[in-house]
């Protein structure tokens, strides 16, 4: 096995997905962090290593991928003893592969993206009320899939579980999760928050991701 090195930050929610991954596969790599509010993705070094400059970016043995979905995929396919995580099954791979698109395009990118960048790049600091409807309109959605299932594609937990807690337990920040309104989210987001160190993995950046929304949003209008 080559040398993992991760390249992100932790208030970033797919470097965190990247990490809830790595360790529940057990996996040793180098943590290498990259400030972004200081612009350090945009060096000519780091778009060597990723020409999008975002991050995560994943290392192995001198090769560069980046996009967590993409990351986390590879990393059960290449490492994982079981495909418990990332499925073989194509009808459980589908399933999993509609969650990781949600993730990607309505979570992170409809939600916290696109109230991230008008506050921290661009100084505007109120926040347009429809975007917070954006939030509880995912919520809606994640709450039916996850029905009676203990996790969001069946009774075990793949990396569509890493990836949506790492958005989910942001975005709480901007909109909380009501446990009478959504008892089914809310009670994933416990079992989630109760996975081997969780805290230290996820909910520490995510939270720190919380407290810059709060420093930044004077008003929801
Ligand atoms: N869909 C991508 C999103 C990556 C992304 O946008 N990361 C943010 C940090 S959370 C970033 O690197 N932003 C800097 C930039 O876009 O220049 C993934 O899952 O990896």
């Amino acid at each position: 096995m080559g040398k993992l090195v991760l390249y992100g930050v932790e208030a970033s929610p797919p470097v965190r997905a990247c990490k809830l991954t790595l360790d529940a596969l057990g996996l040793q790599y180098e943590y290498r962090l990259v400030n972004l509010l200081a612009g350090e993705h945009k060096t000519k070094e780091f778009s060597l290593k990723n020409p999008q400059h975002t991050v995560p970016v994943l290392e192995d043995d001198g090769k560069f991928i980046w996009e967590s979905h993409a990351i986390c995929a590879y990393l059960v396919r290449r490492y994982a003893k079981s495909d418990d995580l990332y499925p073989k099954d194509y009808f459980k791979r589908a399933l999993v592969d509609q969650r990781l698109h949600f993730e990607s395009g309505v979570l992170f990118q409809g939600c916290i993206r696109n109230i991230a960048i008008p506050l921290f790049y661009k100084n505007i600091t109120e926040v347009p009320r429809s975007q917070i409807d954006a939030i509880y309109e995912a919520y809606d959605f994640l709450e039916a899939f996850i029905g009676n299932q203990a996790y969001l594609c069946g009774t075990g937990i793949t990396i569509a579980d890493y990836s949506v807690v790492s958005s989910v337990s942001s975005l709480v920040g901007l909109a909380a999760i009501d446990a009478k309104r959504y008892p089914k989210l809310n009670g994933w987001l416990d079992r989630m928050a109760a996975q081997p160190n969780y805290q230290s993995l996820n909910g520490n950046g995510a939270q720190m991701l919380i407290d810059m929304f709060s420093s930044k949003i004077t008003k929801i209008v």
